[in-house]
């Protein structure tokens, strides 16, 4: 059945308008509504030479048929200013909010089935004097979702988060039982239900060196890890670890493995990035709706020029419709 998603170009002066526009030369099997200025994606076009037209349309009457290649439906969003590739301007930060507010009320009221977000620049909206951590975060507080989790995968290696967008001095004190328990409940449950595996087995990482060296490194592990993982694993899930996370992305380790459960941003993604950076997604667990992403940033200096990988976009896009085909 032909579904409708919501695609957010992010960041104007980045490259996600380029990479909409240039997966747009091709046909979907689903109705996509590219939720972004329409002055700014036909500048793009021109500036890139592709012909690839955007076309307007709105949310009372709503194309029920994919795009034919060549066509990419936008709902218009006007930018405060006119976007120059590369440079970043923070009077666009809020059309750029606007942009996933547009699409996450979407999915909430039923408009899409789920959405998928090409990069947005979080310093630019931080400049913009609006606190501002991530997409992830984001649609927490928009759809009112107290925790939820972001899970990057690619071939063959998942990678969870039980901490996201924080300075690395803030990070052993989140680590709380409560949010342990909550982020590892969150996992288990939607790789169960929304990427069909019946019983998963998920890694856990430690936080210090060597899982904490049996206390001498770091008491994190006994505390705090250990006793949660103990605790969920009495009602079933299977849980290894907590693990010294140096070794345990080994391919021995990863051969009976669904996920592994980081401790934070840069234990777990320079791995999964180093094995798949071009072809990963990027996924919000918890969420009321679905929400898939790229694994790469704004990428300024590529922005208008055309040399770009259009990978992970479309993993993000396949990722969507297998999570709302099931
Ligand atoms: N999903 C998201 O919204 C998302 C994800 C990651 C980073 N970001 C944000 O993007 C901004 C820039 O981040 P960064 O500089 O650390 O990372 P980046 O991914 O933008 O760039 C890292 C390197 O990868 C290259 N690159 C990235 N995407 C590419 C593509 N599709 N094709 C070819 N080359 C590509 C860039 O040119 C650069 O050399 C930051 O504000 C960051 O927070 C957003
Ligand atoms: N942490 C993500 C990454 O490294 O790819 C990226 O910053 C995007 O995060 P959001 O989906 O929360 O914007």
């Amino acid at each position: 059945m032909v579904r409708r998603f919501a695609l957010t170009p992010g960041e104007p002066a980045g490259i996600g308008p380029d990479l909409c526009l240039l997966l747009a030369g091709s046909a979907h099997p689903h109705v996509l509504i590219a939720i972004a200025s329409h002055a700014l994606l036909s500048d793009r076009a021109a500036a890139l030479g592709l012909a690839t037209r955007p076309q307007c349309v709105t949310p009372d009457a709503w194309p029920s048929e994919p795009a034919p290649a060549g066509t990419l439906y936008v709902w218009d969003t006007p930018l405060a200013q006119p976007a120059e590739p590369g440079h970043l301007q923070a009077a666009n930060a809020p059309y750029v909010l606007e942009t996933l507010t547009r699409a996450a009320q979407g999915c909430l009221d039923g408009s899409f089935a789920g959405m998928i977000t090409a990069p947005v620049h979080k310093g630019v909206i931080n400049d913009a004097g609006i606190a501002f951590s991530g997409h992830t975060e984001f649609l927490a507080q928009l759809t009112g979702t107290p925790q939820v989790v972001m899970m990057l995968a690619t071939h063959g290696l998942r990678v969870a988060l039980v901490t996201t967008h924080l300075p690395l001095k803030d990070v052993a004190a989140s680590i709380t039982p409560q949010r342990l328990e909550e982020v590892t409940r969150i996992l288990h449950a939607d790789l169960r239900d929304k990427f069909g595996i019946g019983s998963p087995r998920i890694l856990v990482c430690g936080l210090n060196p060597h899982a904490g060296e049996g206390g001498h490194l770091g008491r994190e592990e006994i505390e705090i890890i250990e006793p949660t993982l103990q605790r969920l694993r009495d009602e079933g899930m299977d849980l290894v670890g907590p693990l010294p996370a140096d070794t345990l992305f080994s391919p021995k380790n990863l051969e009976r493995c669904d996920a592994v459960l980081a401790m934070y941003h840069d234990q777990g993604l320079p791995v999964l990035k180093y094995k798949g950076f071009g072809a990963a997604v990027n996924v919000t667990l918890g969420l009321p709706i679905v929400r898939t992403s790229v694994d790469h940033g704004t990428a300024l200096d590529l922005a208008g020029t055309g040399r770009i990988d259009t990978g992970s976009l479309q993993v993000a896009l396949e990722t969507a419709y297998q999570m709302t085909g099931r």
